[in-house]
Order: C-alpha cells, then sequence, then structure tokens
C-alpha cells in the first residue's frame, strides 16, 4: 500500500512530457484517479486516445479537466476533491517568454498563485511545484517569472502551514532531455535533414536529466517536504560542444555551425544559489533548501549581531560533475525520445 492509495491527484499542464511520465510511474500503481488539468482539447484527446489504445485497463483512473491555471475559477472547479497536486503547468521557452513577459506572468506567476490559493480553499493535502534552475539569479523574462513563483510558493507555504491543512513545496531542475523545443531534438532533425547543427557556443553548460529523474525528484519532494522546501536533484552536467559530439557519435556527422549565444541565455546555469546552500542539507542525491524562517527580529541582526558563514560558490552546470563525450552519449541513450528514434533510423 502506498500514500497514493485511492486518493487523487491532480497534474496541472498535465499533458506535457512530464505529466505523460507521471502516468507512466502512476497508472499501474493503487492510486484512486489521476486528474489531467489543461488547456488543449486536442492534446487531452490524443492522451485519451493513446492511453485507451496501450492500457485499456488503466484508462479509467485517468480523468481531464479543460481549464487554465490562468483562471481561478477553473481551477477551484477541478480542485475540489483532489488530495494531492503536481504543478507543472509553466511557459517555459526562454524566447517566447522574452518577446511575450507578460504572458509568463499570468501563467508562471499568478497562474501558481490561483492553484496554490485554490489548493488551500479546497483543503488539498499536498502540492509539489516544478521550477527550473533559470529561475536562480534570473537574467530573461522566464527565469524571472520562475524565481517570483517560488516567492508565491514560498509565502503560500507559511499560510497554508499556518492554517495546518496544506504542505506547499518546490523543486527546482536543469534541462530535460529531450523536452519539446530543446536542442537535442533540434540537432537530430538537421542530421536528418544533412544540415550542419548549429552550435550556440561549444563552452556553454547546462544539467542534463531525463523524465524519469525529474518525476522522481517530484516523488522524492512529495514524500518529504516541511512547508516551503525547496528541492533540488544533484545533476551532472556536459558542455554543449560535448552534447553535440555526443549526438553526432549517435546519429552521424552533417558537420557544425557556430551561431552564437541566443537572447537571454547564460553561459552556464545555477540550480543552488550561495545563498541558498546556506540553508541547505544534503540528502544523497538531493538537497533539501530549507524555508527562510527568521524573523525580523532587527535587534538579532544589527545590535546582537548573527555570525553568518556564507557557502564559497553556488551549485552551477560548470562547477558540477563534468561528463566527458561518451558519458553524455550514455546519458542521452537514457531517454525514450533518442531509442525510439534510433529504432526509426535503423541505428539500433
Ligand atoms: O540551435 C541550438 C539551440 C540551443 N543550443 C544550446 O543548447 C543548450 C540547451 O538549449 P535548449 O533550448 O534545449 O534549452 P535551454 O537551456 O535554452 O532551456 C530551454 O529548454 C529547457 C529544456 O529542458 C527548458 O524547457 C527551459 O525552460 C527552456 O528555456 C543551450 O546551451 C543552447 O545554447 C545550441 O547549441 N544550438
Amino acid at each position: 500500500m502506498t500514500v497514493f492509495k485511492d486518493k487523487v491527484l491532480m497534474i496541472t499542464g498535465g499533458t506535457g512530457s512530464f505529466g505523460n511520465t507521471v502516468l507512466k510511474h502512476f497508472l499501474d500503481s493503487d492510486i484512486g484517479e489521476i486528474r489531467i488539468f489543461s488547456r488543449d482539447e486536442k492534446k487531452q484527446d490524443d492522451m485519451r486516445h493513446d492511453l485507451q489504445s496501450k492500457f485499456p485497463e488503466y484508462a479509467g483512473k485517468v480523468s481531464f479537466y479543460i481549464g487554465d491555471v490562468r483562471n481561478f475559477q477553473s481551477v477551484k472547479d477541478a480542485i475540489h476533491g483532489v488530495d494531492f497536486i503536481f504543478h507543472a503547468a509553466a511557459l517555459k521557452q526562454v524566447p517566447s517568454c522574452e518577446f511575450y513577459p507578460m504572458e509568463a506572468v499570468r501563467t508562471n506567476i499568478i497562474g501558481t498563485d490561483n492553484v496554490l490559493h485554490a489548493a488551500i480553499e479546497e483543503k488539498v493535502k499536498r502540492v509539489v511545484c516544478l521550477s527550473t534552475d533559470k529561475a536562480a539569479y534570473p537574467i530573461n523574462a522566464m527565469g524571472i517569472s520562475k524565481a517570483m513563483m517560488e516567492h508565491i510558493i514560498f509565502a503560500n507555504a507559511r499560510v497554508a502551514s499556518q492554517r495546518g491543512d496544506t504542505v506547499i513545496c518546490c523543486t527546482r531542475y536543469g534541462n530535460v532531455m529531450c523536452s519539446r523545443g530543446s536542442v537535442i531534438p533540434l540537432f537530430i532533425d538537421q542530421i536528418k535533414a544533412g544540415n550542419p547543427i548549429t552550435i550556440t557556443n561549444p563552452q556553454m553548460t547546462r544539467f542534463l536529466m531525463n523524465l524519469d529523474e525529474a518525476v522522481e525528484l517530484v516523488k522524492f519532494a512529495f514524500e518529504h517536504a516541511n512547508p516551503g522546501d525547496l528541492f533540488i536533484q544533484k545533476a551532472d552536467a556536459s558542455t554543449i560542444g560535448d552534447l553535440a559530439k555526443a549526438i553526432q557519435l549517435l546519429f552521424g556527422d552533417t558537420g557544425t555551425n557556430i551561431i552564437g549565444t541566443r537572447h537571454g541565455e547564460k553561459l552556464y546555469e545555477t540550480l543552488m544559489t550561495r545563498e541558498e546552500r546556506l540553508r541547505s542539507e544534503d540528502m544523497g542525491k538531493y538537497f533539501r533548501v530549507a524555508a527562510d524562517s527568521r524573523d525580523l527580529n532587527y535587534d538579532k541582526f544589527i545590535i546582537a549581531g548573527e555570525v553568518h558563514s556564507m557557502a564559497d560558490e553556488a551549485y552551477t552546470s560548470h562547477n558540477t560533475n563534468r561528463l566527458s563525450v561518451e558519458e553524455t552519449r550514455k546519458k542521452v541513450l537514457t531517454t525514450d525520445f533518442v531509442r525510439d528514434t534510433l529504432k526509426i533510423w535503423g541505428k539500433q
């Protein structure tokens, strides 16, 4: 028996790659119902048909709710009767948020506030929210909106913990390999078309995670969270130059073209800031950053003083374990997308 036995789990943004992977992890469990909440009826319809054809015995466990996190009433209606929420709905592409920052405000900031208010009102037991490394020391509109989202999570977590019904926490992770619109599928398409692959800056680094690891992190947070905790998975990183070589080893070499850094991009990403490191606890595969529970007792800080140690450096994709080209090739091969594409190409 698991804590999910006969319980109702809602996934906002549930038709995306994360939602589909959660289904893979939970469909044959003792969970009562999985509620998919999202905007796009076509994506929901595709998901419904896919489930009915592949897993007819479990398809009845999944229900579909059309709505938008921007619309409070639609969220509140869907949340009625829900025990747990994984909040994954977001605008997550850097360029689109750069050009339409108010859209990121509406979905990532106001949408999250709506989900959390509705969850507190409906006495949901646990909410795990998904954030990104781009929220740490943010430099682009997507990252800034996710950073504000995190602060809204922590503020709501404090209120909810005072009321006692809802535990709210947050996870932050790096690049999810092969997620929609990301670089690996792009490289593969370019090779397929016989074109050189486009590399922004070969020295750039990114944390690499697969979707199963993203779901494992959310499950870990679900099990271990105190109100307002932030969970981070320790992750390896690769340079984009090495990632490109790994993809060429697998799919073929059609040459490379250096295109330069895009709008709002960083040379490396930060999963945990220096300041957060101070409050962090090493939990093996994960870090927990506890909510900042200091009160505003100025005496303590100004008159009595307080000894503060400062972590030497942030936890970044430049200073974490760096994968070699061969290790990157192996990591990339952990994704269904790459393995399935290799099969279609007759390479495996
Ligand atoms: O033609 C390209 C496109 C990208 N890159 C590089 O590849 C890396 C990864 O690029 P992605 O576009 O896959 O990912 P980003 O780091 O830009 O982040 C985006 O994709 C992530 C996928 O996990 C998240 O969705 C994130 O929110 C979203 O902004 C970056 O260093 C980028 O500079 C290239 O070299 N060539």
